[in-house]
């Protein structure tokens, strides 16, 4: 029988684990397609790298073109990363009628409308499904087990490295440094892990999944993006306290039309099923209209659960193959793009300062709050020895983005205050 000839960009972490399941689960994947599927090439930056899983000199090659043009190729998986020469390669592929599988969320967040509109002029099949929450099916769970229903929230921890390193953080007091070497270190990160920590990649990803449960194109540029790097192991014990866990949060909202999307260390309600979740493990939970509330969970990152997802892509590629569906539209986006301003975006947000010891400090902070139109939910006021200040945390109300800036902005002018330490958003 004729083999489905496939070419691999990249054998790093996902791109080893993809050679393993195609390889490994290959009696079981042709019994499910109707015949063997072979990775006949795979592209790596150095042939002379010791690797973790071996593969015949002769499969490997250091020049994309000898799978982007080679004429027995029928499936291209790009798991290289980054926006160039991944980019190139996906667009040459597809001009060569080749189907593409990618785990690439940087590309389809930035590029993606691009990649998709060669795809259809191709009739080729583009799936990214690895490009969100790694091993979670959550992709093809927006487009096809949503498409009854109105999405009118989506909230995803949806990078591994940061739930992994705060996760460490809260349960073991380890240090954020000695953390993100081990995320490394297992595989976790990007290469630059700056787009971990500081909420890019979270924002790609919430960017592509807004855009596929609201049905509006939204780009990394309509994502609010705070990261991690300023969270402190006192903002973690303070929360604990008060029955918060701290969680890099992806929030997607949509109130009639108007949507809002954001990532950013959010102080989650331990009683939320999104305090529970820790490590390397992501989730998305997911509010509609008609269904309620319904949550996804599993493994964000890491060589197997991201390959998991790209292989059963690979397994959809082949199945429209031999249906010869390919190119099938999977999304269309269909509504007009509105953006909520900081006046309609609303929260309850958790805030710590530092301020002079000394008597009506407290009144002249609540008093800001309420010229501001913010109400207050609890304010804790205690001495600080290890500062010879005092420490006060507030948690607020639902109130507006627009209210909280002026709030903060006016704290920056109040004598009273040494420093405002943190300001989060409260979920649950
Ligand atoms: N790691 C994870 O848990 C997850 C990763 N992803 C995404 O999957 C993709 C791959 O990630 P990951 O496997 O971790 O990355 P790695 O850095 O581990 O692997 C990248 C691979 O691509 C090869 N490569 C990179 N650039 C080039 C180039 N210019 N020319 C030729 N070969 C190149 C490297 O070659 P060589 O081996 O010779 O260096 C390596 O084999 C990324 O888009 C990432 O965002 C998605 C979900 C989870
Ligand atoms: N660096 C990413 C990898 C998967 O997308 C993460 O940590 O989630």
């Amino acid at each position: 029988m004729e083999p489905i000839k496939v070419g691999l960009l990249g054998m790093g972490t996902v791109g080893t684990g993809v050679l393993r399941i195609v390889e490994g689960h290959q009696d079981d994947l042709q019994k499910q397609v109707g015949s063997p599927i072979r990775i006949e090439k795979v592209l790596v930056q150095n042939k002379d790298k010791s690797r973790r899983y071996a593969v015949e000199a002769d499969r490997l090659t250091e020049n994309a073109w000898d799978i982007v043009n080679d004429p027995a190729i029928n499936i291209v998986v790009e798991v290289m990363g980054g926006i160039e020469p991944a980019k190139t390669y996906m667009l040459a592929a597809l001009e060569n009628g080749k189907h593409i599988v990618t785990a690439n969320k940087d590309l389809m967040a930035l590029h993606g409308a691009e990649i998709l509109a060669k795809a259809a002029e191709k009739n080729c099949d583009v799936f990214y499904e690895a490009s969100v929450a790694g091993g979670i099916p959550i992709i093809r769970t927006l487009i096809e087990g949503f498409s009854s229903d109105r999405i009118t929230k989506i909230m995803g921890i949806v990078n591994g490295t940061t739930n992994y390193i705060l996760t460490k953080m809260s349960q073991e007091g380890a240090s954020y440094a000695d953390v993100l070497k081990e995320a490394q270190d297992l595989g976790y990160a990007e290469s630059d892990p700056t787009s971990d920590v500081e909420g890019l990649d979270a924002a790609r990803k919430m960017a592509i999944l807004g855009t596929l449960g609201f049905h509006t194109s939204l780009g990394l540029g309509d994502v609010q993006v705070k990261g991690i790097s300023q969270v402190s192991k006192e903002d973690i014990l303070y929360g604990k306290r008060l029955g918060y866990e701290v969680k890099l949060l992806g929030i997607a909202e949509r109130q009639d039309d108007m949507i809002s999307v954001g990532v950013q260390p959010t102080m989650v309600k331990t009683t939320h099923p999104l305090a529970a979740v820790g490590g390397v493990f992501n989730a998305v939970y997911v509010y509609g209209e008609a269904v309620g509330e319904t949550m996804f969970y599993g493994p964000g990152a890491g060589e197997m659960p991201t390959a998991t997802s790209v292989v059963a892509d690979l397994v959809a590629v082949v199945k429209n193959l031999k249906l010869g569906v390919n190119g099938r539209k999977m999304f269309v986006p269909y509504k007009e793009k509105k953006l909520k301003t900081a006046e309609q975006i609303a929260s309850k947000y958790f805030v710590r300062l530092h301020v002079q010891d000394k008597a009506g400090v407290l009144a002249k902070i609540t008093q800001v709050f309420a010229e501001c139109d913010v109400s207050l939910e609890s304010v804790v006021q205690q001495p600080n020895k290890s500062i010879a200040e005092a420490e006060i945390v507030i948690v607020t109300h639902d109130a507006s983005l627009a209210s909280m800036n002026r709030v903060l902005a006016e704290f920056e002018a109040l004598e009273v205050i040494q420093t405002i330490k943190s300001v989060y958003r409260v979920e649950g």
